[in-house]
């Protein structure tokens, strides 16, 4: 049982002449088991927020804290991170070139677990996990992102976050580049994850599309770098037929 405490989280970025604010206290708490979605408009900071949990130079924390049961996650390296039970998929994941998938996941795997998988099991977790994915077993002998379409990459993240095993899971996405059926497979995968080692999933969702997949069990509305409202999976219904307008003409009011 983990716990994900984010509390009045302010973060800023350089900008040309000077420094701007984009998440103005932010609190959000996140348990084993449950999974949330933070919706909202474009430019609310959703994002930044995932970007500065994954500890991105570029964004900068004023104040506030960010907890893994109760430990400092800010104060932690990158792969501490991990280590310590998070798993942090980024929008935009890097090409690593000479590195195939499958040296990949084993050495993240080892380095999670402090120590290396058993080959025989871990071979037949790797397939397992490919074939739920709907994955070509050749997959596993590309280089990690290299040429990777939208959907690979989706699919690739999210056979990491099912071998990987983390406590709590942050997840951008940005469904934009899947079709039907990868969306669904990416989504059944979150949610097997979810039902299989009770992973805590933190969605941000860039469109409502994918929550006709994933069924959150909390729903956190996103205006203006902080939440603006909270409940359970009917507010997602409820933004995806009225939209943001009300609480944006809100937050200039
Ligand atoms: N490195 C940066 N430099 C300058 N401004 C930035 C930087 N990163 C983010 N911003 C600004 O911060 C705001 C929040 O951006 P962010 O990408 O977090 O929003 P988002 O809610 O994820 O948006 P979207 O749904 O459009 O992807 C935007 O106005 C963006 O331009």
């Amino acid at each position: 049982m983990a716990t994900l405490e984010i509390r009045d989280l302010h973060v800023s970025v350089d900008v040309e002449d000077g420094t701007k604010e984009i998440l103005k206290g932010v609190n959000l708490t996140v348990k084993s088991g449950e999974t949330h979605a933070i919706m909202g408009p474009n430019g609310s900071g959703k994002s930044t927020l995932a970007y500065s949990i994954a500890g991105h130079p570029k964004y900068t924390v004023t104040s506030g804290t960010v907890t893994l049961d109760g430990e400092d996650v800010l104060a932690m390296a990158i792969d501490e991170r991990a280590r310590a039970g998070l798993f942090l998929a980024m929008q935009y994941p890097v090409e690593v070139p000479g590195v195939t998938v499958s040296n990949f996941l084993r050495t993240a795997k080892t380095a999670v677990d402090g120590e290396a998988p058993k080959l025989r099991t871990w071979v037949k977790d790797v397939k397992g996990a490919m074939e739920n994915l709907r994955m070509d077993p050749a997959f596993a002998e590309r280089n990690v992102n290299e040429g990777f379409s939208g959907g690979e990459k989706k699919r690739h993240e999210i056979l990491q976050m099912e071998l990987l095993k983390p406590q709590i899971a942050i997840l951008d996405e940005t469904d934009s580049g899947l079709d039907v059926d990868a969306l669904r497979v990416v989504s059944e995968g979150v949610n097997r994850a979810k039902e299989t080692s009770e992973v805590g999933v933190l969605l941000i969702t860039h469109y409502t599309r994918i929550l006709r997949y994933i069924k959150p069990d909390f729903v956190h509305v996103f205006i203006d770098g902080k939440v603006a409202e909270e409940g359970g999976s009917e507010l997602a219904d409820r933004l995806e037929a009225e939209g943001y307008d009300r609480y944006v003409s809100a937050a200039k009011a």
